[in-house]
């Protein structure tokens, strides 16, 4: 259907309702289309009652904000509430346009402000308990909380909404409450579940007839495969998601089915830098258009990363200052800033600038701890699981109240068939644009590792970065019940060694054990320095009969080695404790290595050169 088709007289009190349920259709086959429509009238609405003017308002403000339009629609949404003043009783449409504006001033980075309007929306509903208004602006609250780093309050209310939206059976609010669960999962670093909620969410929208929407969840399902680096299928389905342009009519999503493309070009095997730089371009040209503040500083960043990849310095460096005022006019969430931070300072380190480079490496790691501490994973993690339980539950009572369980399971699952086929069929996905600034910060960290976390001496990892991957692999190995094994290492009579042949041949000695260690461990593994002669190897994924062999190979290998004939009479030897995670005993990453330098002690004990478990 076109906007052209529409018969211009319908925008009259009488012709209202008609014009509502037109506009409703043109919304749900092409936002573009929609957003056309309603402009020819925008001068037309003076003529309409109170109330219909300001639905009408709402739908305008709606249309702008669904072409990246935001500063536009905050404005229409402003005239509105103002109006809605003079209202002599409470209404619904008071809330929607409080919805409205705060979406509007949330993509414009004014965070505060949207959480006020979000706030007063729900006010109002509550007011008139209206059930359907409650949910969305739990919705709303929820996105603005994890855009925050405030998972726990977005969990929470992303429940309540749930639990308002399962008895209503409305596909389109559950469509919503499963996607904006899909980017909080995604968030919390849980990509399975992050994916079962956007499958969950793309089913509901085409149950709903939201076509624009189903898309966007199918965008967000992009953002899983991307980050398993499955570049190939990644391209495919932007294809096609660039080859429905004109049924989805929206900008952001092209800029990132683009941007998407691009990516994947440069990052696949057979990697082709010259197509990845052609569709940035295009992708630039999608995002030109809006004035989306998450569009222009996401996609500078990628824009950025790209140029970094391509070793283009000195336009990343010109990117980059095209987004820092961003970042320091408004509240986006620290992800971006250390994006940027991260680039910089990676890039002075390229052109051997080391001393902006070191000071720019600190900030990252600040804010880096900042946001994870702030994120607080374990105390959501108890939540989740309450909250999944609590769902569960729900969702068995529900099926009890309807025939029998086994009729509705069978339906289910042909019903789960079909819709993979459609997936299949579609398997169109784009990248999700704030996903990516999460890509882009575990990307960051693993490569600042060479930049700032080396031991002088020896080279491989020092202490510091040691406690930070320990707690890291403690933390996936509770969460993930995977095991996790750590070997404590000890240079035996290393005082003697330094006493008789001194303190280089010590530190050569301490050199070589570190290159045999890091060479003996497999690629998982990290192997560094803890302090002075003493060692540690990490090995994630590990139990401890694994452990054991592998560290009685690291004793034999550096025991056994010839190097030492050039440096010193006789062999070098080490004694090393191993310890495997056991949630029993061990509360953290720490406890762990106690447990493995007792064990350490225990060798040295002995007798040294050998290992104890
Ligand atoms: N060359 C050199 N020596 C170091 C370095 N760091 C620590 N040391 C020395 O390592 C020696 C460790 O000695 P001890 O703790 O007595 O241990 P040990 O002689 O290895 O004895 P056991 O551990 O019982 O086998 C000390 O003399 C330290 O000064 C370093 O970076 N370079």
């Amino acid at each position: 259907m076109s906007y052209k088709a529409f018969a211009v007289d319908l925008l009259t009190d009488e012709g209202f309702e008609q014009f509502v349920q037109q506009i409703d259709k043109l919304k749900d086959s092409n936002s573009k289309e929609a957003y056309l429509f309603l402009q020819q009238y925008a001068d037309k609405a003076e003529e309409l009652s109170v109330d219909n003017r300001l639905v009408f308002y709402r739908y305008l403000a709606d249309t702008y904000s669904e072409q990246a339009q935001y500063q536009q629609s905050k404005e229409i949404a402003d005239k509105a509430l103002l109006l809605a003043k003079n209202l002599s009783s409470p209404s619904i449409v008071s809330a929607e346009l409080n919805y409205t504006r705060g979406f509007a001033v949330e993509n414009l980075g004014e965070f505060d402000s949207a959480i006020t309007n979000y706030q007063n929306g729900l006010e109002i509903a509550e007011s008139l308990n209206d059930k359907k208004n409650i949910a969305t602006g739990l919705i709303n609250l929820g996105a603005i909380y994890y855009l925050t780093q405030k998972f726990d309050r977005s969990l929470i209310v992303f429940n309540q909404a749930l639990n308002i939206a399962i008895p209503l059976k409305d596909n389109e609010l559950l469509g919503y409450i499963y996607s904006e669960l899909g980017i909080l999962y995604e968030y919390m670093y849980e990509e399975e579940k992050a994916m079962a909620f956007y499958l969950k969410s793309y089913e509901y929208f085409q149950q709903a007839g939201k076509n624009f929407n189903a898309y966007n969840s199918l965008r967000n399902i992009a953002i899983n495969h991307v980050r398993h680096r499955r570049y190939e299928e990644a391209i495919k389905i932007n294809k096609e998601i660039v080859e429905h342009e004109k049924e989805i009519g929206n900008i952001e999503i092209m800029a990132s089915a683009y941007m998407g493309l691009a990516w994947s070009y440069l990052k696949k095997k057979e990697s082709n830098p010259e197509a990845a730089y052609e569709y940035l371009k295009i992708s630039e040209q999608y995002s030109s258009q809006g004035e989306q503040y998450k569009i222009e500083v996401s996609f500078g960043i990628n824009k950025a990363y790209l140029l970094y990849e391509m070793k283009k310095y000195n336009e990343v460096l010109e990117t980059l200052s095209l987004i820092e005022p961003l970042l320091q006019d408004k509240k986006m969430h620290k992800a971006a800033i250390i994006n940027v931070l991260f680039l910089k300072s990676s890039i002075y380190y390229e052109q051997e600038q080391y001393e902006k480079a070191y000071h720019l490496q600190n900030e990252y790691f600040k804010l880096g701890t900042e946001l994870r501490e702030s994120s607080n994973y374990e105390a959501v993690e108890d939540l989740r699981m309450r909250y999944e339980s609590e769902q569960a539950d729900i969702k068995k009572q529900l099926l009890d109240q309807q025939q029998s369980l086994q009729t509705i399971r069978l339906k289910e699952s042909e019903y789960q068939e079909e819709n993979r086929n459609i997936i299949l069929a579609f398997s169109a996905i784009v990248v999700l644009i704030i996903g990516w600034f999460l890509l882009r910060i575990i990307r960051g960290q693993q490569r600042l590792v060479f930049l700032s976390q080396t031991d002088g001496l020896t080279g491989v990892v020092n202490r510091r970065r040691l406690i930070e991957l320990s707690d890291f692999f403690f933390y996936q190995a509770k969460k993930a019940k995977i095991e996790f094994s750590v070997l404590m290492i000890d240079v035996d009579d290393f005082k003697l060694i330094n006493d008789t042949y001194g303190h280089k041949v010590g530190d050569k000695v301490l050199t070589k054990v570190a290159q045999i260690g890091a060479a003996t461990m497999r690629s998982t593994d990290e192997f560094g320095r803890f302090g002075g002669e003493e060692f540690i190897a990490l090995l994630p994924e590990t139990g401890l009969e694994q452990a054991k062999n592998i560290a009685e190979r690291l004793r034999k290998s550096i025991n056994e080695h010839e190097i030492w004939r050039n440096l010193i009479k006789g062999n070098v030897a080490v004694s090393i404790g191993v310890s495997c995670v056991d949630l029993d005993v061990h509360k953290n990453a720490d406890d762990l290595i106690k447990s493995a330098d007792i064990l350490l002690y225990k060798a040295k004990n002995q007798g040294k050169n050998q290992v104890c478990y």
